[in-house]
């Protein structure tokens, strides 16, 4: 069966094997430059893994040096090695500028550590539960905007939604209240400075870069402004923002004011893109699958029986159906379709074959999760959206061990915010369901593969009409 097919062997991961993974040459990915610029990173990356295996290297030119690690059994060290081991190194420098130096890769390793307990600790699943009414009471004004029938572009519409939920469960009251809009407009201009250049040359003067500079200053002066009144006036509140000025180091210093709005932006940064690319993926896919449609409108007559007073958080933990609709528009579309480490101790990684390889230190690594959660071993059909995948009888995320599903990345950096981010698609699509008949009148979209983080191409236009549960 699948399970032993996919078993993972462990080894060593300091046994040397004196060899090195095979190289794909500068002059065969030219080859393959057509193919990317049409169709994008997908088919040029399965080309790759069925052509070179799980673990080869490309080069382009000496300029641009990448090690690939393709599936469950070569990527366990990618996830779960040591930070002194492999870590993101200076991949992640362009978020310095876009945080600030106080947090994230603007600290020491030991610091950013701390910090990401942070992070994980303000968005564990039991703080969840404080979050559910918020985000209904937004999710319920937001839609009570909307007529008898209409047509929307679904995509701008969780845009805003998604960014006014954070306004209010992350950033607080009185940034949704009194100051959304300016930090709205900041906090957009930050990330229109989210580019390829910016990637590579994180501080070149661009003007770009210019205007996410300003931009963060602005915003870090106004949620210092927020810290600061709160602390001086002993005001205690029940969101994301306060659990990260609650939060203290191991030697029991508290965070500093410029810190906790670098985390609160860097929360903001992570989970905006990453949830409005997967609530409009998840429309797309169900729209157009009648079969699913129907079963996830009617488990919301099921939980809409039990739950009379409305839904609350319970009842959106029981809801599978659309747990796993949602869960397999992110494995079709990934939102980090590259996850990418670099490598501080050279380790050996092994293939399903049971190939050995040597990753040297200093080398780049990546894993391509738009491979990894398609691998045929791994998923039946991987074409086909296909939600009952992750259902009890078939467990396809799990049979092929626990790095198989990567949409979250997995191990040490795990996504923080995946039961965040599954409630507040839940809270969302929920109260579609439960209160509009939709239909999809614009074409099923493609991945715009020419923007940095790949979004659906287009709108996403549906047509509603009010109905209720
Ligand atoms: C469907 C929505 C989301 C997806 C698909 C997603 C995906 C990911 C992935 C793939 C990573 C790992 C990156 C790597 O290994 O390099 C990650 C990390 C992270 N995510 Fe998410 N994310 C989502 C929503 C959120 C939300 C809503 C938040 C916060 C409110 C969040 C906070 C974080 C943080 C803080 C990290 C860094 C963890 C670390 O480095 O230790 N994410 N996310």
């Amino acid at each position: 069966t699948k399970i032993t097919r996919a078993r993972i062997t462990n080894i060593d991961p300091q046994r040397t094997t004196g060899q090195l993974p095979p190289m794909v040459n500068g002059l065969a990915l030219l080859g393959l430059l057509p193919t990317l610029l049409k169709k994008g990173l997908p088919p040029m990356f399965n080309y790759l893994y069925v052509n070179y295996g799980s673990v080869f290297s490309v080069s382009c030119f000496g300029v641009i040096k990448v090690t690939l690690l393709i599936g469950p059994e070569a990527t366990t060290h990618f996830f779960q090695g040591l930070e002194s081991e492999i870590s993101h190194g200076n991949l992640l420098e362009f978020t310095v500028p876009m945080f600030g130096k106080a947090v994230g890769y603007g600290r020491d390793t030991a610091t950013r550590m701390e910090q990401m307990r942070f992070h994980s600790e303000a968005l564990r699943a039991s703080r969840l539960r404080s979050h559910v009414s918020p985000m209904l009471q937004e999710v319920e004004d937001f839609f009570a905007k909307w007529g008898e029938e209409g047509v929307v572009d679904l995509k701008l519409e969780f845009e805003q939604l998604l960014m006014l939920i954070s306004g209010r469960c992350l950033l607080g009251k009185e940034v949704r209240e009194n100051m959304f809009d300016e930090v709205y407009t900041l906090f957009r201009e930050i990330e229109k400075g989210v580019t390829l250049i910016s990637f590579l040359f994180p501080y070149l003067p661009t003007p770009a870069n210019r205007q996410r500079d300003r931009a963060r200053i602005r915003l870090t002066e106004i949620l210092s402004n927020v810290v600061e009144s709160r602390k001086s006036s002993g005001r205690v509140e029940e969101d994301t923002l306060q659990k990260l000025i609650d939060s203290k180091y191991k030697d029991g210093r508290p965070t500093t004011v410029e810190e906790v709005a670098g985390l609160i932006i860097g929360l903001l940064f992570a989970g905006k893109h990453t949830s409005s690319h997967t609530s409009t993926w998840t429309g797309a896919c169900l729209l157009s699958h009648p079969a699913f449609l129907r079963a996830a409108i009617e488990e919301q007559h099921q939980v809409a029986k039990k739950y009379k007073d409305g839904p609350e958080y319970n009842a959106f933990l029981e809801m599978d159906t659309l747990h796993n609709c949602i869960k397999e528009a992110l494995r079709k579309n990934p939102a980090t379709p590259l996850l990418v480490r670099r490598v501080h101790k050279r380790f050996t990684v092994q293939t399903k074959e049971g190939q050995q390889y040597d990753i040297p230190q200093d080398y780049i690594v990546a894993t391509p999760t738009i491979v990894n959660n398609y691998i045929p071993y791994i998923y039946t059909d991987p074409q086909v959206y296909d939600p009952n995948r992750f259902g009890p009888e078939r467990r396809e995320d799990k049979v092929g061990g626990k790095f198989s599903y990567t949409s979250f990345g997995g191990g040490r950096h795990v996504c923080t915010g995946e039961a965040y981010a599954y409630m507040q698609l839940k809270v969302i699509w929920s109260h579609l369901l439960r209160n509009f008949d939709l239909e999809l009148v614009s074409p099923f979209p493609n991945t715009d593969w020419s923007k940095f983080l790949p979004d659906p191409q287009g709108k996403l236009l549906v047509r509603y009409t009010r109905n209720g549960i």
